[in-house]
């Protein structure tokens, strides 16, 4: 390995996602997963059980041979206990050379997982939401939550939103109007 790999920390990946990029990349990258000519190489991912502490780790690798891309996320996910101060999810995403292996950049994966599926969600919605749907309801007020709240907000013009659920002890999720 030529140097030290590029470290990326969570705030930083927050400032360089932005959904009005994300979401179209996205819509590209799940066009050329779905596509019979193998266009992406990404196995099911591998799920480790940690019983003992209720919780996951998910080993996630995957390759785009034509954009000659090769990364893997590391996503531990626990159940946590009501009032709990420890994060659910923490997770980690490795970008390698894929002609050496060689390690390239490690980018903190807490704001890309939240982000991620915000956006496959809205791509999702895009496709499936009656054209007079304009109320955007949210089922908990977590990470997520306000992940899908920035997304969804941002790509359609909802005339309300509705929100159901406490905010969890550890997020720092503020769900609209709370
Ligand atoms: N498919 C994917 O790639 C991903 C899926 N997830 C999943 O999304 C879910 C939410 O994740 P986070 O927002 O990070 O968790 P979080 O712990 O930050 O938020 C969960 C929220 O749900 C609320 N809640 C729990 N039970 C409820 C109920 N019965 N009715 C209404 N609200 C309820 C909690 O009070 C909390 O506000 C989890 O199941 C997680 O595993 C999360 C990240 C990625
Ligand atoms: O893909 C992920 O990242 C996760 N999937 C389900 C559970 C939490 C994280």
């Amino acid at each position: 390995m030529s140097g030290l790999p590029v470290l990326i920390g969570g705030s930083e990946v927050d400032e360089l996602l932005r959904y009005q990029d994300l979401v179209p990349r996205l819509e590209a990258a799940l066009g050329q997963f779905s596509s019979r000519t193998g266009e992406v190489v990404q196995p099911v991912r591998t799920i480790l059980p940690l019983e003992k502490y209720s919780g996951y780790l998910g080993v996630m690798p995957a390759y785009i041979p034509q954009d000659d891309v090769l990364a893997t996320k590391m996503v531990s996910f626990y159940q946590r206990g009501e009032g709990s101060s420890m994060p659910n999810h923490q997770a980690t995403v490795l970008l390698l050379d894929p002609e050496r292996g060689a390690l390239q950049a490690v980018l903190d994966g807490k704001a890309i997982t939240d982000k991620r599926t915000a956006a496959v969600s809205a791509i999702a919605t895009k496709l499936l939401k009656p054209a007079r749907a304009d109320v955007l309801c949210l089922l908990g007020a977590g990470d997520q939550a306000l992940s899908h709240y920035e997304a969804l907000t941002q790509m359609f013009p909802f005339k309300e939103v509705r929100r159901d659920g406490r905010r969890a002890a550890r997020t720092s999720a503020v769900a609209p109007g709370a």
